[in-house]
């Protein structure tokens, strides 16, 4: 009878192919961490998915040196026009265009006329072009979440193994400058000990959730064809990457630790099937949606890692509230948060203007010291995504290994169906998969914080003015 009260899920294992498939693990042909690819003089870069973020990556990329942008490729005759133009004010000749159906990216995938695919679509394309991709001899940078389900994870590794291809996950908050900060003073030994941190995306998506999708316009903060809102209905963490990303890092997730299981609970809904009856009353193209069995507004995981730590993520984008990422981390000696309020401390003492100053000075990474002022001038996020960018060609210009490789890709993504199922099954717990296959052990850190430096310039569209401050012409 107690039980019979319980308003979640009544019956126990559900979902169970998730759970079968978790200890699945297919023999490791090549170990894609620490991998080098041959240097690439030029990077010829091309896009699959020019929308709301899409185009901002294109443009993003005329500012770098080395780049061609030699392939456009969307759904949308309008989106590929709007790329087009980005190129022609830049100044650059125009790319080749890919406008078909939804397979129109093989065409792109198979040609000789790209190196990087730049994959910024839907969720449910992501893998699919990436492997188009991989298998067309060209390295895929892929935007987040990357893989929706647990064989999408796993074909990703394997293609990219084969293929020594690399496989990026487009985390951007990864490099954020706070984020950059405290990822250099955990590799400098500042936490001690990290044994604990907290992210999260708590971002209120109503507007653009509910913004009808206009398929003439490149982008106008709308998802097109309310994907999104499809996207809506399944009861998971579905966009766990951007709070768990720089946690991993910090811990050196598959390189000295492994996430190694999980549980996940998620709130019922609240607003959003009140908000689709609202919006269906005002414009009766909202009416497909009413009665959608949606997602619940908050979803939690908690992740318990091999050598001990743990992890906590959240994950809400429909309840009316401040913006957060949390960005927690908590060591031995030292703890440093960014949401709500920025803060490092030792101990009890929260350090003060100056002394933060002091770790700024002392543990800015060479990456966000030489391109972090530009950056800012270019945007994307206040700077995060350009130097996210920058440090990806700037990697493959000089064959160093990426950052964030497609174990990281698989592991930050897998936490979606994990999710899916601890919270189907009264958040018993989960394995994560070993995508590394026991190569965390050795896989040594990733180097960021050390050479990030590079060498790859921005182009001369970033003029000093009379002030020394930069101006984007
Ligand atoms: N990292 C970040 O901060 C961040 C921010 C926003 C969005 N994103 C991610 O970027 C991706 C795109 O989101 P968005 O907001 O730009 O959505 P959007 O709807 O504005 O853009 C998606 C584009 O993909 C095109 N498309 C759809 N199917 C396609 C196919 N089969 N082949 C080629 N093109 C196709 C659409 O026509 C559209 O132009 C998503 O993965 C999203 O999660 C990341």
């Amino acid at each position: 009878a107690p039980l019979a009260a319980c308003s979640g899920p009544k019956e126990e294992s559900k979902l169970s192919y998730i759970k079968d498939s978790v200890g699945k693990n297919p023999k490791m042909n090549f170990n894609m961490c620490g991998y080098a690819a041959p240097k690439l003089e030029t990077v010829r870069v091309g896009f699959v998915g020019i929308g709301d973020r899409g185009s901002g990556a294109v443009k993003r990329m005329t500012f770098i040196e080395g780049v061609e942008v030699t392939a456009l490729c969307d759904i949308r005759r309008a989106a590929v026009d709007g790329g087009q133009k980005i190129l022609s004010e830049a100044g650059l000749p125009k790319a080749k265009e890919f406008v078909g159906g939804d397979l129109g990216f093989k065409e792109l995938c198979e040609s000789g006329l790209v190196d990087l695919v730049y994959i910024a679509t839907p969720w449910e394309w992501h893998v699919p072009v990436a492997i188009a991709a991989m298998e067309g001899d060209k390295h895929a940078a892929v935007e987040v979440s990357t893989a929706k389900t647990l064989d999408e994870c796993w074909q990703m590794v394997e293609t990219s193994e084969r293929t020594r291809k690399h496989c990026v996950i487009l985390e951007n908050c990864c490099y954020d400058f706070f984020e950059m900060l405290t990822l250099n003073m955990a590799r400098q030994g500042v936490f001690g000990d990290l044994v604990h941190g907290e992210g999260a995306y708590i971002h209120d998506l109503d507007y653009w959730q509910f913004n009808k999708p206009k398929d003439n316009q490149m982008t106008d903060g709308a998802y097109t064809k309310m994907w999104r809102m499809h996207e809506n209905k399944r009861k998971a963490n579905v966009y766990p990457t951007h709070g768990l990303g720089p946690i991993c890092q910090s811990m050196n997730i598959n390189r000295g630790d492994k996430m190694d299981y999980l549980t996940a609970m998620m709130s019922d809904d609240f607003t959003l099937k009140n908000r689709i009856a609202e919006k269906a009353k005002e414009d009766p193209f909202f009416e497909q949606f009413v009665g959608w069995d949606m997602r619940g507004n908050m979803d939690m995981q908690m992740i318990r890692t091999n050598k001990g730590r743990t992890i906590m993520i959240q994950h809400d984008i429909s309840s009316p509230r401040p913006y957060s990422r949390i960005h927690m981390l908590s060591g031995t000696k030292c703890f440093a948060q960014k949401w709500p309020l920025q803060h490092i401390a030792f101990g009890h003492n929260v350090v003060d203007d100056v002394q933060m100053k002091e770790l700024e000075e002392k543990y800015t990474p060479e990456l966000i010291r030489k391109v972090g002022e530009m950056a800012k001038q270019v945007g994307g996020h206040g700077g995060m995504d350009f130097v996210m960018d920058w440090r990806l060609i700037d990697c493959l210009r000089n064959g160093l290994p990426v950052d964030m490789d497609v174990y990281d890709a698989a592991s930050w993504s897998c936490i979606t169906p994990l999710s899916e199922w601890s919270i189907a099954n009264k958040s018993n717990s989960i394995e994560v998969p070993d995508f590394t296959r026991g190569a965390w052990e050795t896989n040594a850190p990733i180097d960021l914080t050390l050479t990030g430096a590079g060498t790859t310039e921005v182009r001369n569209l970033i003029k000093a003015n009379s002030k020394g401050q930069l101006n984007v012409h």
